[in-house]
């Protein structure tokens, strides 16, 4: 597994904001949705490109542009989809497939209660987006969804990351042999022992959308 955290002001400043339990849901959500772009930026740096013919005004030249097949961004509800306009900004041909996981607050342990993936992920490059990276129990159960479809190509955006959860993935994908990026804005202490990272930023689903029971 290859781990980003992105060090960068701009990423820094805002996810302190994110953090601050004074901010509420509206400023919340724009925060979540600059910082992936900010991290999306870095997360497509290997976006297969192919060279283009193109005229400017004063003469041709040879360009590039974003390459087939066409990358996927999958976004794990619910929080995931706070994340998902500022990806498809930087990447508006991508498809977009969907997961829907829920972590059990007793035992920590994910389910799963929608998929609509494409039926062959082989050759795809897929950005897996979920702003909370924290037992690794959820982006483990994704990945083996998509690697179930032939993925071989897996970058997992997520806003921030614990110890734990990033040891989790990377024992989980070199069991499957199969090559994962985690970009972050930060690596953060440790778990508390209900599961939530420390300090993080709380519940980024109920920080996104408000509580629903
Ligand atoms: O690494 P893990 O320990 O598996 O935890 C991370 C998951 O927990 C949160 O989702 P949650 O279950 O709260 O669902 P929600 O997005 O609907 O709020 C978060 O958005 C991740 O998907
Ligand atoms: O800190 C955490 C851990 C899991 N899910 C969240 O939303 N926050
Ligand atoms: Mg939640």
């Amino acid at each position: 597994m290859r781990l980003l955290a992105v060090d960068h002001p701009l990423v820094a400043h805002k996810l302190t904001v994110l953090r601050n339990v004074r901010t509420d849901s509206p400023t919340f959500r724009r925060l979540a949705d600059e910082l992936v772009t900010l991290l999306a930026y870095e997360a497509t740096r290997d976006a297969r490109v192919a060279d283009v013919q193109i005229d400017t005004p004063v003469a041709p030249t040879v360009g590039v542009k974003l390459s087939s097949p066409k990358p996927l961004i999958v976004p794990i509800l619910r929080a995931g989809l706070g994340m998902l306009d500022g990806m498809t900004r930087l990447l508006p041909t991508a498809e977009v497939g969907f997961l829907g996981m829920i972590r059990d607050e007793e035992t920590l342990l994910a389910t799963t209660y929608a998929r609509r993936l494409p039926d062959d992920l082989t050759g795809r490059q897929i950005y897996v987006l979920d702003p909370m990276l924290a037992t690794g129990g959820t982006l483990a159960a994704a990945v083996d969804f998509l690697v179930e479809r032939g993925a071989d190509d897996i970058t997992a955006v997520c806003l921030l990351a614990a110890p734990e959860g990033l040891r989790v993935v990377e024992q989980h994908t070199a069991e499957l042999h199969v090559p994962v990026t985690v970009v972050t804005a930060a690596v953060d202490e440790r778990l508390n022992e209900k599961g939530y990272i420390v300090p993080g930023l709380g519940d980024a689903g109920d920080r996104l959308y408000g509580i629903v029971d």
